[in-house]
């Protein structure tokens, strides 16, 4: 008989560092994120490490003390990889590596193969493949400097460092290759999206998990893959929907995280294209993440890096019947009254007030107030028909009781 195959996650240790920008409890939550992405990657955390540390130590990122207490934990843990929240540098991890010999990965790293694991189609894993090598080219370039050093001046024509340099070439040259695939493929994309012609387009960003893929489906009644991982939609999808009688194109995409490398960012340019030729960004949040906001500022800061900060944007909050504000104590006078503290109402009003009323709460799971997110979304795009096609704005005149109606 078969034996039941079981899972097996690999252990692991994550560490974090605290310092002035990274207090506490912003430590935590960047761990828990982590986390996450561990178990995303096929890992299980077995232990956390925490140092104060104001200045990375250069050899070893965080002090030899640690590193020691580390060791022993791994050793007697089983312990196959650990996992920095922080970037390291060739230096560093090559030296943590001698250390405690396990694999050592950083934040990049681990995002980087959580990509190369969900990549399905030819065309994310070249883009994937990209940005590894260009991840791992400058810690070669380490490697051999590291080399150069111990070795002195005389005899550096050694082995060690025409394998190196010969690794280095190899790398570069499929850097180049990968460039061009790439560039042949963003051509063939560029005409297929030219083909679609004068529809407008809309294009579902946001953070990692928020649940876009879901609203996908329930907007556009399609199948996209939709899970409780990070990083579940690699490819971009687009769908012709129909509200009322406006037709436009929307479209799935990759979900951003804080400090995404930027070497994803480069390599995934392409499938980014499908948001900077967006007419309007549908930017959903998960209002019941504790830092949601901070997932906000993330995003906002990738689109400006792809020069799509000032797109007209509608908020979409979704999760709403997740959403559970801190309470505060009636006699506690003490505790500030944060925006932690905010019930649904008062968010609302606040972000109505700084969009202009292009926010909307909704939860696509239990589809909660969809139509008032059809309602805005229609609402803009049809602004959007009218500027482009003044001539036939008599065929959209307001359909906002007929779509409506779809819903069962
Ligand atoms: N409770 C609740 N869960 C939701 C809601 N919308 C989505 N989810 C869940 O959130 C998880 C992530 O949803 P996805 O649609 O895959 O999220 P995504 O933004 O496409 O994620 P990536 O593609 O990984 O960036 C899934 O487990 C969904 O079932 C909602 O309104 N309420
Ligand atoms: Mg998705």
């Amino acid at each position: 008989m078969l034996d039941k195959e079981t899972i097996s996650y690999e252990r692991t240790v994550l560490v974090g560092i605290l310092n002035r920008e990274q207090p506490e409890e912003k430590l935590r939550e960047y761990l828990d994120e982590l986390e996450f992405l561990t178990y995303t990657a096929g890992g299980e955390v077995v232990g956390r490490f925490i140092q104060r540390v104001d200045t990375p130590n250069p050899k070893t990122f965080v002090g030899s003390g640690k590193i020691a207490e580390i060791e022993e934990f791994v050793r007697e843990n089983d312990v196959g990889a650990v996992i920095f929240d922080d970037e390291l540098s060739a230096v560093q991890q090559r030296n943590i590596e001698k250390q405690l010999r396990r694999k050592i990965l950083d934040r990049t790293g681990l995002i980087l193969d959580i990509f190369a694991q969900r990549a399905s189609t030819s065309y994310a894993r070249t883009q994937v493949e990209l940005a590894q090598y260009e991840y791992l080219l400058p810690r070669l370039t380490g490697l051999w400097t590291h080399l150069e050093r111990q070795r002195g001046g005389i005899g550096m024509r050694g082995p060690g460092e025409t394998e190196i340099e010969t690794d280095r070439r190899i790398v570069r040259d499929r850097i180049s290759l990968l460039k061009k695939k790439l560039t042949r493929i963003d051509k063939q994309m560029e005409t297929q999206r030219g083909n679609r012609g004068s529809l407008v387009r809309v294009a579902l960003v946001g953070y990692t998990n928020v649940g876009k893929s879901t609203l996908m489906n329930v907007i556009s009644k399609s199948e996209v893959f939709a899970e409780n991982k990070l990083f579940a939609t690699l490819d971009t999808t687009v769908r012709k929907v129909v509200l009322g009688n406006l037709p436009f194109l929307l479209s799935d995409t990759v979900g951003f995280i804080r400090k995404l490398p930027t070497q994803l960012v480069e390599s995934f340019k392409s499938t980014l294209d499908e948001v900077r030729e967006a007419d309007l960004l549908l930017h959903v949040v998960d209002i019941s993440h504790p830092s949601f906001e901070d997932h906000i500022a993330s995003v906002n800061q990738i689109l400006s890096e792809i020069k799509c900060a000032d797109k007209q944007t509608v908020m979409v909050f979704n999760k709403i019947d997740l959403y559970k504000p801190e309470t505060l104590d009636e006699d506690d006078l003490i505790t500030p009254r944060t925006s932690r503290h905010y019930s649904m109402g008062e968010w609302r009003k606040t972000w109505m007030h700084r969009m202009g009323g292009n926010a909307v709460f909704i939860s696509a799971l239990n589809r909660e107030n969809l139509d008032e997110f059809r309602k805005t979304v229609y609402r803009e795009v049809r602004k959007i028909h009218i500027s482009r096609f003044p001539y036939n704005n008599f065929l959209y005149p307001e359909h906002l009781d007929e779509y409506t109606q779809e819903e069962p």
